[in-house]
């Protein structure tokens, strides 16, 4: 399988290259050059597999240029450190199911891309006998998920800005309480759209991004989309549903895009989804874009789901690619579009298009806290704030589609212990390793929110 860029510039590379270029050359995403088909046979015969079977044959499909054996070892490796065999459990709550991707290390979904990206970026980097400068940003998970992904890899340095003041306290202490040499944690006084942005136009001084081995361990490198695919099919082959082939929706609380485009991909690939909905927090530009095709950026504002407080999502690059057919023209003009003129605009046959495969919803501050109650007296069971966004939609449009949901359970509860304990009065079961947190030192890097003075920063710590 050869990788392209969704404008156009960048043709014909390897997956490994696809994996260390992380944004394209020339500003776009990376993407498969064809979509791999998975037959209802081949999809039957995954069946009773474990997670680690499934992952291999997955990402087989998308990797021609890692020996199978190898691959298959890094995959083991990567789900070594979760706390249960089955990796993403699915739970089976009778209105609907919860598809448990907190697991590993730092309690949320990330963990499942972000501790096989690690070890790939190892296997790649010694191969190669190169070292790595990763720069990434996140609005609360990615950015520990990618530090704990990381940390004790040889040639690895690693440099994540996170908004100042706008993840929970259990996000930031997950991230400035790892004191290795090698980590860089900068909060910036910005949003995680300035973050995102200023890592953009790091990548996109070409010249700086090679004399420096930069690489993206954000969504904008195909791998983390690639090893987020296998759980959709997983979560689908554990379910009742998945006896007689029939189709089942998907709920995916969304803020880059990253996790939702997953899903996408698997359904483009065979797997049977009626919908995949997009639920958003009051952040909704999202859904803005799926009910009325109104994609204009709004500020950002602060809700219990800090990591869903975004309003530039860097995947959407890689859908409207698909929803424009492959016209690399039309993509770069609606990226011109949306950082001159913050908005892009859509005609009614191409929301009827994005119908297709999707749904949305929004969910306010005071539903999200009102979800986390209810499930939790229906069901004696916590949902995290991201979650519980999910579920609210699931809730709201039962009626509107018949087939069953599996609502992605991106966090773990106690990742956000305010607003769970507002929601239901007292905190959920803290992790051990949620607990230690506390009494550890910690170290963080205050910047503004400016690109020069970043850049400048990294350029001083960095490895050529
Ligand atoms: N919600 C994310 C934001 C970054 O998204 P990514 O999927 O591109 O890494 C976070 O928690 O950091």
């Amino acid at each position: 399988m050869k990788y392209k860029s969704t404008r156009g510039d960048v043709n014909s590379i390897t997956f490994k290259d696809a994996v260390l270029m992380g944004l394209a050359d020339d500003g776009g995403l990376l993407i498969p050059e064809e979509l791999p088909q998975i037959s209802n046979e081949e999809l039957m015969s995954l069946k009773d597999k474990s997670y680690q079977d499934v992952a291999f044959y997955i990402m087989n499909k998308y990797i021609d240029d890692i020996k199978e054996d190898v691959l298959k070892k890094l995959i083991d490796k990567s789900y070594k450190n979760f706390d249960t065999d089955k990796v993403v459990p699915l739970i089976d709550l009778d209105d609907f199911y919860l598809l448990e991707l907190f697991h590993g290390p730092t309690l949320a979904f990330k963990d499942v891309a972000l501790q096989f990206l690690g070890n790939l970026f190892e296997y790649i980097l010694s191969e190669r006998k190169q070292n790595l400068n990763i720069i990434g940003a996140t609005s609360g998970d990615t950015g520990s998920a990618a530090i704990y992904g990381v940390r004790g890899k040889k040639g690895v340095k690693i440099f994540i800005l996170h908004p100042k003041g706008r993840v929970s306290k259990i996000q930031e202490l997950q991230m400035t309480t790892v004191l290795d040499k090698n980590v860089f944690n900068i909060a910036v006084e910005g949003t995680f759209d300035d973050c995102q942005f200023i890592v953009k136009e790091i990548f996109s001084d070409v010249d700086f991004k090679k004399k420096y081995n930069l690489g993206s361990i954000n969504s904008i490198n195909w791998a983390r989309v690639l090893s987020q695919i296998v759980y959709y099919f997983y979560a689908y082959l554990q379910t009742k549903e998945s006896d007689n082939l029939d189709k089942i929706n998907f709920i995916v609380p969304t803020g880059n895009f990253g996790n939702v485009l997953a899903g996408f991909y698997a359904k483009k690939m065979g797997l049977p989804v009626n919908k995949l909905v997009i639920a958003t927090n009051e952040n909704n530009i999202l859904h803005r874009f799926v009910q009325k095709g109104d994609y204009s950026i709004k500020g950002v504002v602060k809700t219990y789901s800090p990591s869903m407080d975004i309003q530039i999502a860097s995947n959407f690059e890689r859908y409207l690619y698909y929803l424009y057919d492959g016209d690399h023209q039309k993509v770069k003009g609606s990226m011109a579009a949306l950082k001159n003129d913050k908005f892009i605009k859509f005609n009614d046959l191409e929301i009827e298009k994005v119908h297709q495969d999707f749904d949305s919803t929004t969910t306010t501050n005071e539903e999200t806290l009102n979800i986390i109650k209810t499930v939790y007296e229906r069901n004696n069971y916590i949902v995290d704030p991201h979650t519980a966004c999910g579920v609210d939609g699931a809730l709201k449009l039962k009626d509107k589609l018949d087939e069953k949901f599996i609502c992605l359970a991106t966090a773990h509860p106690a990742k956000f212990l305010d607003a769970v304990k507002v929601a239901i009065g007292k905190e959920p079961e803290i992790p051990e390793r949620i607990k230690e947190l506390f009494n550890k030192d910690k170290r963080v890097y205050e910047m503004p929110n400016d690109v020069n003075a970043i850049k400048s920063f990294i350029e001083q710590n960095i490895d050529e």
